[in-house]
């Protein structure tokens, strides 16, 4: 056995133990070292990760799985997101965003004119995506088996119009969320299809769940922004970057404080994905006043007024009332 090979060995020996420190290089075999430590703090013990699977989110932010989701439930979502489109069901809850560029034009009852729909905890056909128990099992590696869906979405990127958009400025989802601790929350985002550059995948900035919440504004794009796609600010765009490319049913988990966003979208079809943020059900609230988070506070306290007729609500109230639980116990938030 080579010595990178015994060294790995005696790495993944140690990885079912709580108190292994190691630190992990990001092109070569992880190594144990008494000196220069980094501890497991964004996995937790259960035999479903595989130690180099652990090793990769506790220095990238982000794990994906290949096929995970089978097509006859992908099938399944486009149906209904299909009937949600021609208004052939009613949701209550549910919110259909239209790209900022069509968002002042004529109503058409057509998908066509869908960019997003938010807040889907109350369809059963689609909030069965959140329950899958092949995705919760990869979750509770991250949560812990108390598992809280506390936002959803079917994301229909559209065309780019010319404008671009369709582009989603780089953030940290951390930054809607009121509730703690950041790494007992992730996301699940499932391909609807082939997702590629071309048509808008998703980009990440490998590492970054490692730093610090940061401010975010609208950014300065001539062509417009969509209502609430807040973006860091001070964006860098020569950090590296990867274009996470995927095939229909993959997915991937990744952290709520990882920097990312996605292109726009350069081909004529709509392209799809499923996904839906995981939190701890033993979570707390915090309260963002005086914090980067004051902004986005007040933006859905306004739609939550205006859409809602929910006046004075807390912003943590916004997020207890669409939170569902699907394992565990609903001990907190
Ligand atoms: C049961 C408790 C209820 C609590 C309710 C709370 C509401 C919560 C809102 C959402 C919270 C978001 C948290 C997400 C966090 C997850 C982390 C992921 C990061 C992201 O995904 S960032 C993007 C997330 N945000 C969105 O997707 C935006 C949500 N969209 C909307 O809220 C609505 O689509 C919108 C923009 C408010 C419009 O809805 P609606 O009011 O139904 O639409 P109207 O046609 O009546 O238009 C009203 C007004 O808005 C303009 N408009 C419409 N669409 C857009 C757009 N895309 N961009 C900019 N402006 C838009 C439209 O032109 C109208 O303007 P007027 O000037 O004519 O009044
Ligand atoms: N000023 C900015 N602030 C925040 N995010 C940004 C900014 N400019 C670009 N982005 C985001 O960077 C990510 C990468 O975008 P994209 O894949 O389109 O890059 P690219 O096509 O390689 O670059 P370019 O558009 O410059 O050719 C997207 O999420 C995009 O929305
Ligand atoms: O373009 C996408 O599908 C990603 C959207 C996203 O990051 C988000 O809504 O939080
Ligand atoms: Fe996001
Ligand atoms: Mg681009």
């Amino acid at each position: 056995m080579s010595r990178a090979a015994k060294r790995l060995k005696m790495v993944l020996n140690h990885l079912d133990h709580p108190s292994t420190t190691l630190i992990a290089s990001s092109t070569s075999a992880p190594s144990v070292s008494s000196h220069c430590t980094l501890p497991l703090r964004y996995t937790l013990d259960n035999s479903i990760l595989t130690p180099g699977q652990r090793i990769f989110y506790e220095e990238n932010g982000f794990l994906l799985i290949k096929n995970l989701v089978s097509a006859e439930d992908i099938e399944k979502f486009r149906t209904e997101f299909e009937r949600i489109c021609r208004r052939e069901v009613h949701i209550p809850g549910l919110i259909i965003m239209r790209d900022v560029v069509i968002a002042k034009s004529e109503f058409v009852p057509d998908q066509k004119a869908v960019s997003k729909l938010q807040d889907f905890q109350e369809d059963p056909e689609l909030f069965c995506y959140c329950s899958l128990p092949q995705i919760l099992k990869y979750v509770e590696c991250f949560t812990g088996p108390n598992i809280m869906a506390m936002h959803t979405m079917l994301i229909n990127k559209p065309p780019d119009a010319g404008k671009k958009t369709s582009r989603h400025p780089m953030h940290q989802d951390l930054h809607y969320f009121p509730f703690r601790p950041a790494d007992r929350i992730v996301c699940a985002w499932t391909a609807m299809e082939h997702i590629h550059q071309r048509n808008g995948c998703l980009v990440v900035l490998p590492g970054t769940h490692r730093g610090t919440l940061k401010e975010h504004d609208y950014p300065e794009w001539e062509g417009g922004v969509n209502k609430m796609y807040h973006g860091v600010r001070d964006y860098n765009p020569d950090l590296p970057r990867v274009h996470l490319e995927m095939e229909k049913g993959d997915t991937v988990f990744f952290h709520p404080l990882l920097i990312h966003g996605s292109g726009m979208n350069q081909t004529q079809g709509f392209r799809k994905a499923i996904s839906c943020h995981y939190a701890s059900a033993d979570c707390y609230y915090i309260d963002v006043k005086g914090t980067t988070q004051e902004k986005i506070e007040k933006e859905v306290q306004e739609i939550a007024a205006r859409k809602y007729s929910l006046d004075n609500i807390k912003f943590q109230d916004t997020w207890a009332l669409r939170g569902r639980l699907v394992q565990g116990e609903r001990t907190s938030i």
